[in-house]
């Protein structure tokens, strides 16, 4: 009997190339459970799952199953053969990687698959923010041309200080996009990256982040160490009148912090792909007409999409012809070795 596959999530632009990918190495079967339990207890002898090996993981399938979090990581090491999770996009924060280290599953994502298309996005956002365009298309939508749209408080790019916190694979794209206009670019990350451009400053610290930017951009991670890490002091040291930008995830922002700082026009606008509990958006955001809200698309066009999918599935043939696939997420690459073999 061939190993089998799990795709926890469809894979909807590369199918016909997944058939392929594992013909004749592996059975590639799909999600049928319409609840937690009923997944938990399906990888046992003539279970829907039984001889699973590695799952293909989609953000989508928590709406049934939930997040991976550390009780779901220990009753999947403890009923099934599951050693290699496949996450299909660069963000892995509905896994728990610490559960997935203690049982010996490994975990994989897309890098650079959709950094382009994030990176183009946040420059939308940037540009709407500041010269308002969502605004004046929803005035134009709306049938009253260019009213509430107001010209007069909208601000050029040229001369503003662009700041970008983490300076990996999308933040780097977002910095060389940005470079196209006359702005100064500063950035702070864990460590100074060999690959920052000279135009690119590096600064020593969040704080010292806040202080000089009039943009904010934020391109980490989600992790135990950066839930939090934009909040009121942080939002309070950027200048008046500054935007901030998120399209990494919704809970590295203080959601109070911000929305306060909105309301009393400390930031003058943020732009966002993303919020701490999608696809729930909180009303208070959209009272404010000068924001760019959009419903974390940021990182998805069709080439970004296909890519994701190759590369998740890459990922999961490598481990089931080798037993051990590429893109393991940082966290857990001294784990390679243990245990993962079929
Ligand atoms: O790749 C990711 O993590 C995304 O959020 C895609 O938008």
């Amino acid at each position: 009997m061939l190993p089998r596959v799990l795709l926890c999530g469809e894979i909807e632009h590369v199918q016909d190339e997944c058939k392929k990918m594992f013909h004749g190495i592996a059975e590639v079967i799909h999600l049928v459970s319409e609840s937690r339990s009923h997944f938990l207890s399906s990888f046992g002898p003539g279970g829907p799952y039984e001889g699973t090996v590695a799952l293909c993981r989609r953000n989508t399938s928590s709406e049934v199953i939930g997040k991976f979090d550390a009780p779901l990581i220990h009753a999947l090491a403890d009923t099934s053969m599951v050693r290699w999770i496949a996450q299909s996009s660069g963000g892995y924060d509905e896994i728990d990687v610490q559960a997935c280290k203690e049982r010996g599953i490994l975990v994989s994502n897309t890098p650079r698959a959709n950094e382009d298309a994030t990176a183009t996005a946040t420059l939308y956002l940037m540009l709407s923010c500041l010269r308002h365009f969502s605004m004046a298309e929803r005035s134009l939508r709306s049938g009253t041309w260019k009213t509430p749209f107001n010209a007069a408080q909208t601000h050029d790019v040229t001369g503003r200080t662009l700041g970008i916190l983490g300076l990996g694979g999308i933040g780097l794209r977002f910095a060389h996009l940005a470079h196209a206009f006359p702005m100064r670019i500063i950035y702070f990350s864990r460590r100074k990256a060999e690959s920052a451009p000279d135009w690119c400053e590096y600064v020593s610290s969040v704080e010292e982040l806040c202080k000089q930017a009039d943009i904010l951009s934020l391109h980490v991670p989600l992790n135990p160490s950066t839930v939090g890490m934009i909040g009121e002091k942080e939002i309070r040291t950027l200048q008046r009148g500054s935007v901030l930008l998120n399209t990494s995830r919704g809970r590295i922002v203080d959601q109070e912090a911000m929305i306060r700082a909105l309301e009393d026009g400390h930031l003058s606008s943020v732009g966002l792909d993303v919020y701490p509990d999608e696809p729930r958006v909180d009303p208070r955001l959209l009272t404010f007409p000068r924001c760019t809200l959009l419903p974390h698309i940021a990182g998805e066009s069709a080439k970004a999409w296909r890519t994701i999918e190759l590369q998740a599935l890459g990922n999961l043939r490598a481990f089931v012809l080798g037993g051990v696939g590429e893109d393991i997420v940082p966290e857990l690459r001294t784990v390679i070795g243990n245990s993962t073999t079929l």
